[in-house]
Parts: C-alpha cells; sequence; structure tokens
C-alpha cells in the first residue's frame, strides 16, 4: 500500500470532473534546465541514470521539490527509448546531440534481428522498480505518471537511427514496406501494452503516450500509420488493467497532428495533448461536449520572454479552455528547453494557480 494521496487534482481533471483550478504540470520537468540535474548527469552516462532506480527516483523528484506544492504531478525519469533496447536495439545518448543508434533498421530483413516479443518485466524492471521506489517517496504529495512513446515515433527512431529534419527513411519505409511497417508498428504496439500496464502495477497513476513526430505525416498517414496503434494502446492497457479491475486515466499527445482533434477526441483517450499550433478555442470548438480533458498548450519559447508575456499568455491560455475548472490540464505545448531560467518556470507555475483559481 502507498501513502495516502494529499494532491489528486489531475486525476479528477482527466475524468472530466470540475474542479478548483486546473492542475499543472510540465513535460520534460526533469531535466537539464536544472542545475541539480546536472549535478547527478556529471557523474552518470543518461542510461545509466535510467536504469538506476535510487537515481531515476532522485531526479523524479528534483523539480516535486524545487516547486513544491505548485506542481501537480510527478513523470517518473526515464525515456521513451528503452522500448527500443528491450526490442534488442542499442541506443546510446550522446552528449549535446541526443539519441544515436549505431546499426538502425536498414530493410524489412532486419525486423529479424529484433526480439520479437521481449520479456518486458525482465528488461524494464528497473522502470517498474523506479516507479515503485519514488511513489514511496512523494509520499502522496502529487500522482505519479508512467510515459511510453507511440509506436510511430519510436517506429521513427529506430529506423533514422536518431532526430531527423526530413524523416525521409522512416517515411520511404511507410511507403515502400507498407507490409513490414505495419509489422513493426505491432511488435511495438504490443510490447508497449506490458510495458504500461507494468507501470501501473508498480504504482505509476496515469499514463502517457508521446507521439513525437506525429505531426510529419500526412492526415492520411496518421490515420494509417499512427492512429490506429493509438487506440489499440489505449483499448488494450485498460482491458488489461480492467481484469483487476483497476483504472488509470490515459494521455495522448500527438505532437503536431492537429488536423486529427476531431478524430482523437474519440480515440478513447481520456485526456488529449495539444502543442501551440492549435488555437485552444478552436481545440474547446471541435470538441463539442464530447468527455474529453485537454492539456497544453503554451509554447515553451514563452519562457524565454520574460514575466509580463509568461503571465499574459498564461492567462489568456487559460481563458482560452474556458477558464480550464473542466476538462483542462495545464502543461507546455512541447517539453521545456534547457537554458530557461528555473526562476522563470517558477513564475510561470505561479501565474498557472493564479489565473487558475480565478477564472
Ligand atoms: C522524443 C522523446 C525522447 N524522449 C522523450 C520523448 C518524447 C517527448 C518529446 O517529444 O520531447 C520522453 C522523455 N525523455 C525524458 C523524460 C523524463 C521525464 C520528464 O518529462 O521530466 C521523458 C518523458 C528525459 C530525457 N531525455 C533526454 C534527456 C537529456 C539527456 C541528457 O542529459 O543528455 C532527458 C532529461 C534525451 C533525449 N531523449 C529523446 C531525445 C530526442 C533526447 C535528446 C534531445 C532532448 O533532450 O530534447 C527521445
Amino acid at each position: 500500500m502507498y501513502p495516502s494521496m494529499k494532491n489528486d487534482l489531475i486525476i479528477r481533471a482527466a475524468r472530466g470532473e470540475t474542479v478548483e483550478r486546473p492542475p499543472v504540470w510540465i513535460m520534460r520537468q526533469a531535466g537539464r534546465y536544472l542545475p541539480e540535474y546536472h549535478k547527478v548527469r556529471s557523474k552518470q552516462s543518461f542510461f545509466e541514470m535510467c536504469q538506476t532506480p535510487e537515481t531515476s527516483c532522485e531526479l523524479t523528484l528534483q523539480p516535486i521539490n524545487r516547486f513544491d506544492g505548485l506542481l501537480d504531478a510527478a513523470i517518473i525519469f526515464s525515456d521513451i527509448l528503452v522500448i527500443p533496447q528491450a526490442l534488442g536495439m542499442q541506443v546510446v545518448m550522446l552528449e549535446q546531440k541526443g539519441p544515436h543508434f549505431p546499426e538502425p533498421l536498414a530493410t524489412p530483413e532486419d525486423l529479424e534481428k529484433l526480439e520479437k516479443v521481449p520479456n518486458i518485466p525482465a528488461k524494464l524492471g528497473y522502470v517498474m522498480d523506479a516507479i515503485s521506489l519514488t511513489r514511496e517517496n512523494l509520499d502522496g504529495r502529487v500522482p505519479l505518471l508512467g510515459f511510453s512513446g507511440a509506436p510511430w515515433t519510436i517506429m521513427a527512431y529506430m529506423i533514422e537511427g536518431g532526430g531527423s529534419k526530413t524523416f525521409t527513411k522512416a517515411k520511404s519505409w511507410l511507403f515502400r514496406y507498407p507490409e513490414a511497417s505495419r509489422r513493426l508498428l505491432n511488435m511495438v504496439t504490443e510490447a508497449t501494452i506490458v510495458y504500461l500496464t507494468q507501470q501501473v502495477y508498480a504504482g505509476a497513476q496515469m499514463l502517457q503516450i508521446f507521439d513525437s513526430w506525429a505531426g510529419e505525416l500526412s492526415p492520411q498517414d496518421f490515420l494509417e500509420f499512427s492512429y490506429p496503434y493509438l487506440v489499440r494502446i489505449c483499448e488494450g492497457v485498460k482491458k488489461e488493467l480492467n481484469k483487476s479491475k483497476r483504472t488509470v486515466p490515459m494521455i495522448v499527445y500527438p505532437k503536431g497532428a492537429w488536423y486529427a482533434l476531431d478524430k482523437l477526441c474519440d480515440s478513447g483517450y481520456d485526456v488529449i495533448g495539444l502543442d501551440w499550433t492549435m488555437d485552444p478555442k478552436e481545440a474547446v470548438r471541435i470538441r463539442g461536449d464530447r468527455r474529453v480533458t485537454f492539456q497544453g498548450n503554451l509554447d515553451p519559447n514563452i519562457l524565454y520572454g520574460g514575466r509580463e508575456i509568461i503571465e499574459s499568455r498564461t492567462k489568456e491560455m487559460i481563458e482560452g479552455f474556458k477558464g480550464g475548472k473542466q476538462g483542462y490540464i495545464i502543461n507546455l505545448g512541447h517539453g521545456i528547453t534547457p537554458g530557461v531560467n528555473p526562476d522563470d518556470v517558477r513564475f510561470f507555475l505561479e501565474q498557472c494557480h493564479k489565473y487558475g483559481s480565478q477564472t
């Protein structure tokens, strides 16, 4: 049994309940904008940090401790690329450059090298251990989120071998090898369902699926190569959890897929994460009376603009989401970036509390 919850605002907001103010958390809230992160990072490689439950727990708690009482959720410190690792691929994190796969998938024959049905508890047990340890150490202060990458985004990394501007290799697969692409997407989907379910058994109270490269696809290709797998994950996780009478709210963050918002409102996800290319009022209009909560969507670069614009844009955003007391979770439209001043982050969080309580 874990400590009882002192703040469950985000769980209630995700379920569509009316709350006293919209909850707030920040994608990548544990990361390189925090000096205390660099202290830990200087002693360990990125994936070593992910693989050490005590370190993962410490990093998860850093923003919660620093911004005590201002954040309404913690997200477990890990990475979406642990799934390619579990499928048998090597991934390293290069300083200043980001993730790198020494041997990315080149042709459909390479799928034979992957572990088709990886033993997730054996390969990623350290994530579950980190989640359990963090749940205990959070002491009920805020709920703990688990997460994974969406199949299309994971596939893109496995083929590109890292970040990309054009996604030529990954998208060539979709068009040249649609069958093999579907096989790969299915493989990632099934591993992800097991992974997310295990995270909940370990103590995760909410789940987010990051489809960071959704917006690289055309609307037609998103509907063919991303959406069905997102839906399958939501259904698969909920069905498995239902066997032990559990439910957790699920968030999908399909970055750039504003064109699919209407369809996503019927996807089964409780929460849809929006990036800053979507006007809050327009999103609310498209949603209509469907019971879906929105999350987002301040441009992370607003945090570089100084206090005046941080305040005015935060206020406008909250007002755009109808004042935010129902169907809304405050966040940035994408992860916070390394150069942001933590004091400006505190100021942003204070404005979220101020205008969220007022409107
Ligand atoms: C695409 C993606 C990745 N990882 C993730 C995504 C989806 C979100 C998004 O679109 O930004 C998700 C992620 N990565 C990390 C978290 C931790 C939890 C949190 O949000 O605080 C989460 C939720 C830690 C991290 N993941 C990474 C770092 C920095 C690593 C370092 O210290 O060298 C951290 C703290 C590295 C990483 N990991 C990844 C990239 C592209 C990079 C390098 C570039 C970058 O940092 O933006 C893959």
